[in-house]
């Protein structure tokens, strides 16, 4: 069976998942699209050759008679609005980071899933599928290095526009963290504290760049995440896990080492398209295999919600300067995998 997708939003990563789908994945064809940008909706099929319907209205695409489910990769604030349509038409939705702009709106989404009484939601948080993180995960699930102490982590970005403002460090971007560390760790977080260092010169007026965020988990972890959206030398991802008997980090993407012009160099990537490539494809594939099986199993609601929880609090840790709880209530049993 080949799973009809419709896609809600065909910028950047709209065409990205749309090419993937189409090109490169299994069991899927786009045969529905929507953007504002009706005429950019056009020209994203007409560029890879498709034939698929284009709508000036999203919901169009949710209620399409032709479509079995969605990706949602339009612009953060309008995640929640298509969701919770695709959960209506009981159909799986395929919801890009972050899941809604609040934990409050994620909540909405969590009581229409139960109500609905079947998961249709996977959150686009496509770190539990990149290799590397795997590979760190594996090392300390296994005890190799001892129960884990203390998180150092980067995020950083070369740069950001003009409409990129302080609080979509987290919402946007610490996003992935949020998510990627409870599953690293599997543990919640109890309390953070943001705290900003001398602000870039490359960051524009409005924007306090970079950000340096601090967890305690409920296990006792100590993370320190530093945001960095103006770091002007590449996109750069780093975890550093300390435990009771050693360190483990992340693994670099695989890059040549030269020797030339007397100098010894790597390339480090400066695009999040081609740092995750591959997790991208994964999380997409499992997206597909398990609608069309009937039952999802990535990224939950539940998981989108956690991680608002966490946003909140670090917001409210931006505006306060003080140390603010991250109240996560109980998860329920409808998420036990
Ligand atoms: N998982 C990841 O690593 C990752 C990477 C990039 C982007 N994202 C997320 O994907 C989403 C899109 O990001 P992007 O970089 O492609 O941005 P973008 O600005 O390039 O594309 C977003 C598109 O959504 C369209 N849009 C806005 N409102 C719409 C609506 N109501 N209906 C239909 N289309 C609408 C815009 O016209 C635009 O073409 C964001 O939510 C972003 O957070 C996730
Ligand atoms: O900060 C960016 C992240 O590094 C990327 O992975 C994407 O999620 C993008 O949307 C964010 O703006």
């Amino acid at each position: 069976m080949t799973l009809r997708l419709g896609v809600i939003g065909t910028g950047a990563i709209g065409q990205e998942h749309i090419r993937r789908c189409s090109k490169v994945l299994q069991g899927a064809e786009v045969v529905a699209v929507s953007d504002i940008n009706v005429e950019g909706a056009r020209a994203a099929i007409a560029k890879l050759g498709l034939n698929a319907e284009v709508y000036a209205d999203g919901h169009e695409v949710v209620k399409s008679g032709d479509v079995d489910a969605l990706l949602v990769t339009s612009w953060d604030p309008t995640h929640e609005e298509f969701t919770l349509a695709a959960i209506a038409a009981g159909k799986p939705v395929f919801c890009e980071k972050p899941l809604a702009m609040s934990a409050e709106g994620c909540r909405r989404i969590v009581d229409a899933e139960i109500k609905f009484g079947k998961r249709l939601v996977q959150v686009g948080f496509m770190r539990p599928y990149d290799a590397g993180y795997v590979a760190l995960k594996k090392v300390i699930t296994a005890g190799e290095i001892g129960e884990p102490l203390m998180l150092h982590c980067a995020h950083r970005n070369p740069t950001v526009p003009e409409n990129y403002t302080t609080d979509m460090a987290i919402t946007n971007t610490l996003i992935h963290e949020l998510d990627v560390l409870r599953w690293l760790t599997e543990d919640d977080y109890k309390s953070v504290q943001v705290v900003f260092p001398r602000t870039t010169s490359k960051a524009h007026a409005k924007l306090r760049d970079p950000q340096i965020v601090l967890f305690e988990t409920h296990k006792g972890i100590r993370i320190d995440v530093e945001i960095f959206v103006n770091c002007a030398y590449g996109y750069d991802i780093q975890c550093e896990v300390v435990g009771e008997t050693g360190i483990a980090k992340l693994p670099e993407p695989s890059s040549v080492l030269m020797r030339k012009e007397a100098k010894l160099s790597e390339t480090i990537l400066t695009d999040w398209k081609d740092r995750f490539i591959d997790a991208y494809d994964v999380e997409l594939q499992a997206f597909i295999n398990d609608a069309t099986a009937g039952q999802l199993k990535g990224p939950s609601a539940w998981d989108g919600y956690a991680a608002s929880v966490a946003a909140d609090a670090c917001i409210k840790a931006q505006n306060s300067g003080a140390i603010e709880p991250v109240e996560l209530p109980t998860r329920p049993t409808f998420y036990d995998k």
